[in-house]
């Protein structure tokens, strides 16, 4: 996977800018609030056809503008396209147009056309920051090859907001409607049960990966393992085996009705893949509670360049890594390592203050960014 061009028309700082991608590195580096970051959400913009900073699209055009657009040319295994990302206003409504060689596409088909691993300095909180981070993590990098998974994740949340607010409404006329209540079980558990069979089936591949990456900083031997937790509302369980989603479909369905009361009470599901978390530990010890920061780093590290892996094996090439101000957040020996991993293999853009905390040679492209306007330096 190859990006080749982006072009950003009244997008956050840019006016109008267009810039040949097609290094293996390009770095953007400069000041402060100069424009970096804005050029990473361009890229995911396109590609996605959604930003990774903001739900709301209204940030997105320049200040005093209304309509924006970015353009993403690229080239995978089938050759070379063009995805078009735009919004504009239509008698007075903002209209939205995603399109692939100028044709419509729908959000579950962008998804997976540009695979795209992203790195921000947030994900260094990966190992002990909130388990939302983790569960993220997993349903990104299994969406991003799975389309089945997408959906079951879209279909989900949709089935899970009406059970929760079921739930809310049973409370409000104090009364809990069993029969009701178990119809929601039987579509949840059977959209849970699908989401678990391919988190559980996707570790293996994930920690294998990780490991290569975690040993290969810390000088261990497979220190590095993963566990699935399911939090069951009323205390919380390490998955052990995957005996596939017809099992546990009937698990979700009797635990789910085991805590109708509970659910009730409180007013949401306590229970399901949207609370499960992922256990990380150095040598058998949770590496959040034992960890030390730059284990901890190094882990998310690992974790992160897995995805870069992960997609390789399933997509049969890689994807394409943003890595946005982490460089700054590393030591010497980490930058090192992760400048190492990627140099060659896998098409990189990096914003960075320092021009000099990126010390890659070969296929480089470097631009200075100074108040939305891009300077190629050496
Ligand atoms: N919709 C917008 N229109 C115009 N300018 C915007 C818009 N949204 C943000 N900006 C400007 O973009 C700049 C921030 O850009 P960006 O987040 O890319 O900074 P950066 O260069 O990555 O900085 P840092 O190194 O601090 O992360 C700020 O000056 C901000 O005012």
């Amino acid at each position: 996977m190859r990006l080749e061009n982006l072009r950003l028309l009244h997008f956050r700082n840019y006016e109008q800018v267009s810039i040949p991608l097609g290094h293996n590195i390009t770095i953007f580096y400069g000041d402060n609030a100069q424009g970096k970051t804005n050029l990473l959400e361009g890229i995911h913009t396109a590609a996605r056809g959604f930003s990774f900073r903001t739900r709301h699209e209204e940030e997105l055009p320049s200040f005093g503008a209304e309509e924006w657009a970015a353009e993403l040319q690229y080239r995978d295994r089938y050759g070379s396209s063009r995805l078009l990302v735009k919004r504009y206003p239509v008698r007075g409504r903002m209209k939205k147009e995603n399109l692939l060689n100028g044709n419509p596409v729908t959000p579950r088909e962008q998804y997976g056309l540009v695979n795209l691993v992203l790195f921000t300095p947030d994900d260094l909180q990966l190992v002990k920051g909130d388990p939302a981070l983790r569960r993220k993590f997993l349903d990104m990098e299994i969406a991003q090859v799975s389309p089945v998974y997408y959906d079951l994740l879209a279909q989900y949340n949709r089935v899970l907001q009406q059970r929760n607010r079921f739930l809310k409404q049973c409370r409000d006329r104090e009364k809990l409607e069993e029969a009701q209540l178990l119809v929601w079980d039987g579509a949840l558990a059977q959209l849970a049960a699908g989401i678990l069979d391919h988190r559980l089936q996707a570790l293996s591949g994930i920690l294998q990966a990780a490991r290569q990456v975690y040993d290969g900083i810390t000088g261990t031997q497979e220190a590095l393992t993963l566990s699935y937790v399911q939090k069951r509302g009323d205390g919380e369980e390490t998955v052990r085996e995957n005996p596939g989603p017809g099992a546990w479909e009937g698990f979700y369905r009797e635990q789910l009705r085991l805590r109708h009361r509970l659910d009730y009470l409180r007013g949401y599901t306590s229970l399901g893949p949207h609370r499960d978390d992922l256990e990380i530990f150095h040598e058998g010890r949770p590496l959040r509670a034992y960890g030390s920061q730059g284990q901890q780093r190094t882990a998310a590290l690992a974790l992160k360049l897995s995805e870069l892996e992960f997609i390789r094996s399933v997509r049969e090439e890689y994807p394409v890594l943003l890595l946005d101000d982490v460089l700054s957040e590393l030591d010497q020996h980490r930058r090192e390592k992760l400048l190492g991993f990627i140099n060659g293999t896998v098409q990189t853009f990096l914003t960075v203050n320092d021009r000099h905390l990126a010390p890659v040679d070969g296929d480089v492209a470097a631009y200075r960014v100074r108040e939305g306007r891009l300077e190629e330096t050496p």
